[in-house]
């Protein structure tokens, strides 16, 4: 279904196995301070090391754009891989010559070593050929598992794959697994919920789901825009008020395509962007010229929760309110607890993804009971908006 070849078809024992790995973590001071980007890719380590392959992790850290710098260095997150793996990890100076080839030699059957930043060579970026060379001759096959990369067309992303017998990772095969369900074959009704910030950061996004998807719920910063372009007054809200035309293009292209666009119809109003601050709930035509809109209302929630009800799968990218200052965190939350009550319930197939709605969801509580949430950003919201990802492409021509 998902058109890559997995571990299921790969060889491993006694190979060298390249596997491309997103750990691109938080971290303060060296210290990471969220793993579940490496507790995701353990699966695909685990399950080689275990049938005897050599492991050799690569991956990116930060932006360093081809210089050496002890802040972009991998050697803490080895050690984070490690403590999480309950196993060894051993660690190379440099991905390429002699520090890479030597760690390679001395690994045996089942052993696991991470070698530095690719991106300490500008030739990563720049999916240099001779570079992908460099790297493809450390290893027998390579794996890929680090979704959340796979939008950029990098040497270790992308050319490694045409160059060595090529493999979806565990995580790479229930991400496409999930965004099959979520919006290339999903089961219809489809509602598509967006918030966020902006919608100059969506807009690709916006045109392609409501050609898609059955219903759209716009929340969030981003829903005043579409608000203020249908002549509805939004006080001191953030809004984007030099895109009222492309938001209403938006609204015209729903109607021809017969997707249901559900904007907030009451929303949580303040005075300021603080937490606990004085709030009220009006209609959505009294917003006081004064007021900043925070959250969704409460008559819009029940609007969203009966569309989730009506739906078969949901999509979801981005929070409807400032969910980080309460208590504008209350329509993210409720709609969140109804989705995955309705997963849980077996009747809905939800996928969400996105820095901050991976937070969201993490806040509300119910991140594990929606069927899949994508650790991926920038990755995820490019194949929102229909877009092809050079290293999945890629896996699927290898
Ligand atoms: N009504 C609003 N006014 C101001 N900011 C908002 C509003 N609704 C949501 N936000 C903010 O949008 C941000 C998330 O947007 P975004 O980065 O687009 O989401 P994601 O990372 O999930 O794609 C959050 O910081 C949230 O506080
Ligand atoms: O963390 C990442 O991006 P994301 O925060 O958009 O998911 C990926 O590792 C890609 O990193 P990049 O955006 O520096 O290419």
């Amino acid at each position: 279904m998902i058109g890559v070849k997995t571990l299921d078809d790969a060889e491993v024992r006694g190979r060298r196995v390249l596997v491309r790995v997103d750990l691109n973590v938080p971290t303060d001071n060296g210290r990471v301070t969220d793993r579940t980007r490496i507790q995701r890719v353990l699966p695909t380590i685990q399950e080689i090391a275990d049938a005897g392959g050599r492991v050799i992790l690569l991956a990116h850290f930060g932006r360093p754009k081809g210089g050496r710098s002890e802040k972009d260095s991998l050697r803490p997150i080895a050690a984070a891989v490690a403590e999480e793996l309950g196993r060894p990890v051993a660690f190379a100076e440099d991905c390429v010559g002699e520090p890479a080839e030597r760690a390679v030699a001395a690994l045996r059957e089942g052993d696991i070593l991470l070698l530095e930043n690719t991106r300490f060579h500008p030739e990563e970026e720049k999916n240099d050929p001779g570079f992908a060379q460099q790297l493809a001759a450390l290893g027998d096959i390579y794996v890929n598992d680090a979704f959340s990369a796979a939008h950029r067309a990098h040497a270790s992303t992308e050319g490694l794959a045409r160059l060595l017998p090529a493999y979806a990772g565990r995580t790479m095969e229930a991400e496409l697994q999930a965004l099959a369900k979520g919006l290339e074959k999903p089961q219809h009704p489809v509602v598509a919920v967006v918030g966020g910030a902006k919608v100059s950061t969506k807009i690709d996004l916006l045109e392609n789901l409501v050609s898609k998807v059955d219903a759209l719920v716009i929340g969030g910063g981003m829903a005043n825009t579409f608000l203020h372009a249908i002549d509805i007054g939004v006080g001191k809200s953030l809004c984007e008020k030099d895109l009222a035309p492309t938001a209403q293009r938006i609204l015209d292209r729903a109607k021809e395509t017969g997707c249901a666009i559900l904007l907030p119809v009451d929303a949580v109003v303040a005075a300021e962007f603080k937490a606990g601050a004085p709030h009220h709930t009006y209609g959505i035509d009294a917003i006081p010229s004064d007021g900043m809109i925070l959250d969704v209302g409460s008559q819009s929630i029940d609007r969203i929760k009966a569309a989730i009800d009506d739906a078969r799968t949901l999509v979801w990218n981005g929070p409807l309110g400032a969910f980080e200052i309460a208590p504008f965190d209350q329509g993210t939350v409720a709609a969140a607890r109804h989705a995955a009550a309705r997963t849980k319930a077996g009747k809905l197939v939800s996928v969400a993804g996105g820095g901050d709605t991976v937070a969201a969801l993490n806040h509300a509580g119910v991140a594990q009971d929606f069927t899949y949430v994508s650790t991926a950003g920038g990755a995820f919201l490019e194949w929102l908006e229909g877009k092809k990802l050079p290293g999945v492409e890629a896996l699927r021509s290898a």
